[in-house]
Formats: C-alpha cells, structure tokens, sequence
C-alpha cells in the first residue's frame, strides 16, 4: 500500500534527472507511481524535442501517461532487451533491496526492471531506510488468496488482502489478481525472504526486489543525490 508523503517536488527532481540519462535508440522501461510519472513526463518533452526512443509500460497507468506525453510504445511481449528502465520504489534500503508494489503493479515491473541493462530507481528521502520495514504486496492468483494467506503465517508474516478504495472489495491488479501485503516487521535477509515468497503455489510475483537495482536517484530540495549498487 502507498504511504502517504513525500514532496512532489522531490519526485519531480529524481524522475528528471533520471529521465536524463536516456540516449537516442534506447527502450526504456517505464515505471509506475508519482516518482516515476514524473521521468514519462520529461521524457515526453524529450522526445518532441527530438529524442529517439521507444517506451516499455509497467501498468495501464504508465502506459496512459506516456500515450498523453507521446512517448511511442512498444508492448512487452515484443522485446528481448530493455537498455534502461526508470522506476519508482516503496522503500529503498542501504544496500538498494527494495519493496515495490504500493500501485500493485510490481509484478510487470519486476520483468521489465530486471530485464533492463540499467535499472534506475527514482525516489524521494521518505523512501529511505537502513533496513526494510514496509509490508511487502504478494500478487497472488484470486483463488490461492487462502492457501498463500496461510503460507504467509507460516512465514511470520501477517497479511492482509489490499481492499479497493472507490470500489467495494479487493484491489483487482492489472493481471487480474489480487494483493496480499504481508508485515514481516524489520526484514534482514531480504534474500532469503524473496525466495521463502517466490516459492509459494499461487504467488504470481512478489514486491521485494532484491540485487536489481542498479542505482537510486533521489531527489531533494536542493538536488539529488545518486547511490549506486557498485560503490
Ligand atoms: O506498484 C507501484 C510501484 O511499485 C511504484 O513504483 C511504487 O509504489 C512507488 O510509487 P510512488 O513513486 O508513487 O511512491
């Protein structure tokens, strides 16, 4: 689930600066939420200045965006290599693991990120923190909710299916699925935790994103400041 906060103005910093970093003929992959809205916007302007590139959507939502800005798409399915993707993150940890999935929308955006030569995080200072603590979104097929609600337990984690906000019952994702967010308190081996998740019947895909980032951009009132997995 979102937590609210974060200055908008911080996500723009981040989304832009990232949004900078893509060349002529790259496929980028287009990440979903506020922070990564704001990278689809400045590459929109991008590309009627002239920049040359084909877009990738993580959701219906980024795929809206970038129609209204005019970045051209191509559908997922298509392509076999993404050179950069930009993406926002629910929280990012010292060593860049990160839980994603607020926007539920974490399960195309895992094969996109982790399918890009470079994946860019794109965040504002409320996402930071030494060690996770967010409740991690499971996107599970509908009728595994119960079995995969149990495995959870089993796991230590306390889930609770996502409920929609303007519709009654739950959060229905893009593929069709529902969200379990599991709390698992402070998680110090997000390693081990990804894999407990991703061996579950049932679950589609997980939001822990584990040794995929390959840089974290976040933005502040005076700049932004970069961290990369490899320093
Ligand atoms: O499912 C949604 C995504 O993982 C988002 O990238 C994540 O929730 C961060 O979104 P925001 O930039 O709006 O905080």
């Amino acid at each position: 689930m979102k937590t609210p906060g974060g200055s908008d103005a911080a996500k723009r910093r981040a989304g832009e600066h990232a949004a900078d970093l893509v060349t002529d003929g790259d496929t980028v992959g287009l990440g979903t939420g506020s922070t990564a809205a704001h990278a689809i916007r400045a590459l929109g302007q991008a590309v009627e200045d002239g920049l040359d590139i084909r877009g990738v959507a993580t959701s219906y939502a980024s795929r809206d965006l970038a129609r209204e800005v005019g970045v051209p798409l191509v559908d997922l399915g298509a392509v076999e290599r993404i050179d950069v993707a930009i993406d926002g993150a629910d929280q990012v940890s010292d060593d860049l693991a990160l839980i994603k999935g607020g926007g539920a929308a974490h399960a195309r955006e895992k094969v996109v990120d982790a399918a890009a030569e470079r994946f860019v995080v794109v965040a504002d200072p409320s996402k930071e923190a030494s060690l996770l603590d967010r409740s991690v979104p499971v996107e599970v097929l509908p009728d595994a909710r119960g079995t995969v609600r149990r495995a959870i337990r089993e796991l230590d984690g306390t889930p609770t299916l996502r409920a929609a906000e303007r519709k009654d019952g739950p959060v229905v994702t893009d593929n069709g699925n529902l969200v379990l967010d599991c709390e698992f308190g402070a998680i110090s081996d997000p390693a081990a935790l990804a894999t407990d998740l991703a061996t579950l019947p049932g679950v589609v895909e997980h939001g822990l994103f584990v040794d995929l980032a390959d840089e974290v951009h976040v933005g502040h009132a005076d700049g932004v400041t970069v961290r990369r997995a490899d320093e």
